[in-house]
Parts: structure tokens; sequence; C-alpha cells
């Protein structure tokens, strides 16, 4: 099974396009996690947010197809933070979960062989293809955003190791953040940056699709975009969206329906802070608080779960 027929069969699995983002910041951690913090070094923030990770995996996992990690939080913390996202990947991936990994990696062609062997491919996903699962990679995740500006042949190995270890890639198409189109927008010929790479994504997809119409070669577009979103969805039918921007960025259901397909499937909708971090929502913190930070990412998360249904 490929990664497309994966995430779509886990978004009709659970109902729902949520995924959840792993962003783990120190300041931001519920109380009773901070306060076992004794000596501020990485390696006790580091288990700190091993623990944080793995509770709102344990607590989300019947209800959102995916989750995904962002590398960043967990590199910040030097070496115990990688063994920390290496125990969280692990963690959702026996949860039954599929882990999108936000690393927004690229090189040229050789380096990026290495990230792509790096990140992609779990053992699940590989068996569920019929592979041997000794052939997944050390990280272990379903898929890897990838930045495009490399150009085709730093895409290509990453398709490679898509073909061999049933996996994604979320190449950077219109990303969520303000200043995205000082670059993406630019024109080049008759068209715009974000539209020559998603036409690159289109053509990488096109010999590799599932009985749904789906390739392994997703994208990565702003919920904050959502005339750009429905542009790009059109342009891209053969690709799994991955929209972050709800919620904190202040993108909204209304902003994100479009990504989907008629199915109601073909896209996740990424929230990290406004999820993870519920129980200091003005809504939510009455209500749980830090004490009940667990009881606060649930409901969050049906929230969220309820509003793109809706
Ligand atoms: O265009 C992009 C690409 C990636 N991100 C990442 O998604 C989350 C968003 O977090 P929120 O707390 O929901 O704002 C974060 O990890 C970003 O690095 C994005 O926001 N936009």
């Amino acid at each position: 099974m490929t990664f497309a027929t994966r995430i779509n069969q886990a978004i009709s699995r659970t109902g729902s396009v949520t995924c959840v983002g792993l962003d783990p910041r120190k300041s931001q951690l519920p109380a009773p996690l901070r306060e076992h913090i004794r000596d501020n070094s990485p390696h006790a923030w580091a288990k700190a947010y091993t623990q944080f990770c793995c509770e709102i995996i344990d607590v989300v996992k019947d209800i959102v197809p995916c989750v995904k990690p962002q590398a960043a939080f967990f590199e910040q913390l030097g070496p115990a933070g990688m063994v920390s996202l290496g125990e969280v990947i692990h963690h959702a991936t026996q949860a039954g979960l599929i882990v999108i990994t936000d690393g927004k990696r690229n090189d040229i062609g050789s380096t990026a062989t290495a990230y792509a062997d790096a990140y992609l491919g779990s053992a699940v996903a590989i068996a569920a293809a019929g592979g041997d699962p000794a052939g997944a990679s050390p990280w272990g995740s379903d898929a890897l955003t990838v930045s495009p500006y490399l150009g085709r042949d730093s895409i290509e190995p990453f398709v490679d190791v898509c073909d061999q270890r049933a996996a994604g890639i979320f190449v950077l198409v219109k990303t969520s953040n303000p200043g995205g189109g000082y670059l993406q927008d630019l024109r080049c010929g008759e068209q715009m940056v974000y539209q020559a790479v998603a036409e690159l994504v289109t053509s990488l997809n096109v010999d590799r699709l599932d009985a749904d119409g789906y390739g392994p070669i997703g994208a990565v577009v702003g919920a904050t975009y959502p005339e750009q979103l429905a542009e790009l969805r059109a342009a891209m039918p053969h690709s799994i969206l991955l929209v972050p921007g709800f919620g904190a960025q202040g993108g909204a259901a209304d902003d994100v329906r479009v990504a989907l397909d008629d199915s109601g499937r073909g896209a996740v909708i990424n929230s990290s802070r406004g999820i993870i971090f519920a129980h200091a929502r003005s809504e939510f913190a009455e209500k749980y608080g830090d004490a009940k930070w667990q009881d606060a990412v649930r409901a969050a998360t049906e929230e969220m779960n309820d509003q793109l249904k809706s």
C-alpha cells in the first residue's frame, strides 16, 4: 500500500483530516511537566518533550490520522533532543498514526539521497506494502517535508526512496508565513514561482498514482492563502496537501475545506499550538488548565474535527 493510500485510508478510518503538530516549547509546556525539570539541562527538557508528545499521541491516536513532529524544536535541545524526536516518532508509529516529520530538508542530489535514506520509510508502512520491514529508515517517518529550491534533481532521490519504502514527501509549494510570497510569488515567465513548483510536483506524481489517483509527492500549502489553496488543489490533483496555518496563524475551517477532494480526503490540516497548548487557550483554561492539559488537547482536537466537518 502506498503512502497516499495509507493516509487516505487513515482519514476514512478516523473520520478526521486533522494533523496534530508536535511542536514542544519549553515556556509553554504544562506546569506539571515543567515542575519536574530540576537542572535545566537539555537532557531533562528532552525527557519532558518525550513525555509531553507521547501523552498527546495517546490522547489523539483514535481521532486523527497523523501527527507532524517539528524537528526544529527537538534539534534546539541538541543530541538529547534528537533522541527525543526518535522516541516520539517511534511511539506515534506504534500507536498507529502516520508520521510526517517536518524538517524541510534538501540539498544537492547526492546529499538529498542521505536525507531520504535517513528519514523516509517506517517498518509498518513497508510491511503493509509487502516489503521487508528490516529496510526501514533509522528515523522511521512515513513522510518528510522537502524544500524544492535546489531543483528537480534534488527531489528525485526522495521520490526514489518513496517508491522503495512506501513513503511520501510534502514539497513546499506555498508556505503559510506572511513573507512566503517574497520568493514564491515572483513572476517566472508566464507564471509565478509557486505555480512552477506545483507543475514540478504534478510531473513527478503522474507515473505513480494509486487507485484513487494520488501519488507519493504531496505539497505544503498554507491555510493563510485560501485563494491559492483552491488554485493549487486544482493544479495538483494527484497530491495529498499538507495545510499548516490553521488556528494560531489565523486559518479557519472555511479557508481550508477547499483543500479536500470530493470524498473529503486528499488533504490534512495541521494545527500545532492551537491543540498541544490548548490548556492555555481562553476557551479551555478555566475548565482544564495546566492540571488537565491532556483533556484540553483532546477537547481542542475534537473541536477542530467538528469545525472541519460542519
Ligand atoms: O508553510 C508552512 C510550513 C510549515 N509550517 C509548520 O507548521 C507548524 C504550524 O504550527 P502552528 O502552531 O499551528 O502555527 C509549525 O511546525 C511550522 O513550522 C507552517 O506553519 N507553515
